[in-house]
């Protein structure tokens, strides 16, 4: 039996009814939304919304599609030839899947940090100016405060203020990651998707990035996939639990995790299965 400490919400003591959120209090707006690799259907008609400044965790047992969820969000799934994607995300109310929408300006509002954390073989500064530069951004002082505001931001600019032009390969795994997350807040998306971000990761390095990421929902909404549900109780606001393609439950994390509504979460969050 896994035991669960639900997190004390560490900003917004207030909950959110996430079936009436107004329209300014919701970040993406996820309708019907399913999604099939080849013949096979891997999301299954998923209906919600992910409020603002808020971290939402998608939690389930392996293959039960939290990772392709996630994707849809920035249209990585786009890069599968088998993969055919019906309904709507709507961000600002305009649905990301429309023909005439510029995915390099979609991946810009909507960055993403995987499991592995994967620097250029560049320069710590290069690696968070990278995404400047591709815009175009090339004048030093600009470049230097986004730097220092996104190390700061990622809670790395003091282990590494003085060795901003060593490669960042010789950084530890942890702060390889957090540099990741700064190269991702450096063009300062509206919503950052982190696909199991401290999977490779050791447990205090682990911590850092849950601090971390406590603090990232005051500039971004950040939306989580995590294997762990002791991370996803520490880490949500809110939590959606997701099996085989369906979306089960989806409530604030300290209700999923203490008083689930429905048999399968409560089976899966105590251990039944998984
Ligand atoms: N590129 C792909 N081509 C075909 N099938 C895929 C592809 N990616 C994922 N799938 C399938 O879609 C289903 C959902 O996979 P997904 O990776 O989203 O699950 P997950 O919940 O994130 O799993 P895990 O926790 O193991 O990463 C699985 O059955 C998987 O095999």
């Amino acid at each position: 039996m896994i035991s669960v400490t639900p997190k004390v919400l560490a900003s917004d003591p207030k909950q959110l009814d996430l079936n009436n959120l107004s329209p300014e209090q919701v970040a993406l707006g996820i309708n019907n939304l399913n999604l099939y690799y080849g013949d096979k259907q891997a999301l299954k008609n998923i209906t919600m919304s992910i409020p603002k400044g808020q971290v939402t965790a998608f939690i389930g047992p392996s293959g039960c599609g939290k990772s392709t969820l996630l994707r849809c969000i920035n249209r990585m799934n786009d890069l599968v030839d088998t993969c055919r994607i019906e309904g709507e995300i709507n961000l600002h109310g305009e649905n990301i899947y429309n023909k005439h929408v510029d995915v390099a300006a979609l991946r810009r509002q909507v960055g993403m940090v995987f499991q592995r954390p994967n620097p250029f073989p560049k320069s710590i500064y290069e690696n968070v100016v990278y995404g400047l530069r591709i815009t175009g951004v090339n004048n030093r002082r600009v470049l230097d405060d986004a730097v220092e505001k996104s190390l700061r931001s990622a809670a790395l600019w003091d282990e590494v203020k003085d060795r901003l032009h060593e490669s960042a390969l010789g950084l530890s795994g942890g702060q390889q990651q957090r540099l990741v997350i700064a190269r991702a807040i450096a063009i300062e998306p509206e919503v950052l998707l982190l696909d199991e971000p401290t999977s490779a990761l050791d447990p205090i390095s682990t911590l850092t990035i849950e601090e971390l990421i406590n603090d990232l929902k005051k500039q971004f909404t950040v939306v989580i996939v995590t294997h762990n549900m002791q991370q996803a109780a520490r880490v949500s606001d809110q939590t959606a639990f997701m099996y085989m393609g369906d979306l089960i439950e989806y409530s604030d994390t300290n209700t999923l995790f203490t008083a689930p509504l429905k048999k399968k979460t409560e089976d899966y969050i105590t251990g039944r299965y998984g």
